[in-house]
């Protein structure tokens, strides 16, 4: 199956260069300061740079204000804008039309109730990235290495093209990939040694494993 990759949360030229040979699809970077992945706007210029072509550069923000969405747009060679906090559905429109840039939306899921919102974003953003929904109180709202339960979002029509995240690893993703149909997947504690800490193994690791989900082994 042909399964496209995104690697979040980069923040050394050698993530991008592991991420690059192992042939991921995506490369994520994290605008949000108590993450332990953040980057600063010069460190993603210079990382989205060094992206390949044919690599498309992710900006993660979290309810950004326009101050934030026009310094990262205007010095950041930046593909596709992330929005991974409470933007409601006429927001993430309003940027959408404002930057002219690719919009995936992030919605977090724990229970069937939660894919009830999926709808209103379906019709307004190009991409969804249908996550785990982060725990009460915890400081990250993704990025923290919990998985949902994939049978909930099993057989679902999709309206755009949406990207499964949340708690996935190389020993799981084919699972996840079969389960759910995704023909997109993003991981980033998954690939990592310790918080904020990309591993260039385990990222080849994981892309191996998310394209060679639904093979037929051979004889
Ligand atoms: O990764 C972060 O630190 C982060 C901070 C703030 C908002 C979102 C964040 N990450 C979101 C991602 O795109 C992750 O790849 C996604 O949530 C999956 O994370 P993980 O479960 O750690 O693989």
């Amino acid at each position: 199956m042909d399964v496209k990759v995104k690697i979040c949360g980069l923040s050394k030229p050698a993530d991008v260069e592991a991420v690059a040979k192992a042939g991921a699809a995506y490369a994520g970077f994290v605008f949000f300061p108590k993450s332990p992945r953040n980057v600063s706007v010069e460190q993603a210029r210079d990382l989205a740079v060094l992206a390949p072509v044919g690599l498309a550069k992710v900006a993660l923000v979290v309810n950004p204000d326009n101050a934030l969405l026009d310094e990262i747009c205007g010095r950041v060679a930046i593909d596709i804008l992330q929005l991974h906090g409470e933007e409601s559905p006429e927001r993430v429109a309003e940027i959408r039309s404002r930057y002219g840039l690719p919009v995936m939306k992030a919605v977090g899921v724990a229970t069937a109730e939660d894919l009830g919102q999926l709808p209103a974003y379906e019709r307004v953003c190009d991409q969804i990235l249908v996550d785990a929904k982060a725990p009460k109180g915890a400081d990250l709202p993704g990025g923290n290495g919990l998985a949902f339960d994939w049978r909930l979002i099993a057989g679902r029509r999709w309206s755009r093209p949406w990207m499964l995240a949340g708690g996935l690893t190389p020993d799981n993703v084919a699972r996840a990939v079969e389960l759910t149909g995704a023909t997109q997947v993003d991981v980033s504690s998954g690939v990592e040694s310790a918080p904020g800490q990309k591993n260039a193994g385990l990222i080849a690791e994981f892309v191996s494993a998310a394209q060679s989900a639904g093979a037929i082994p051979e004889l």
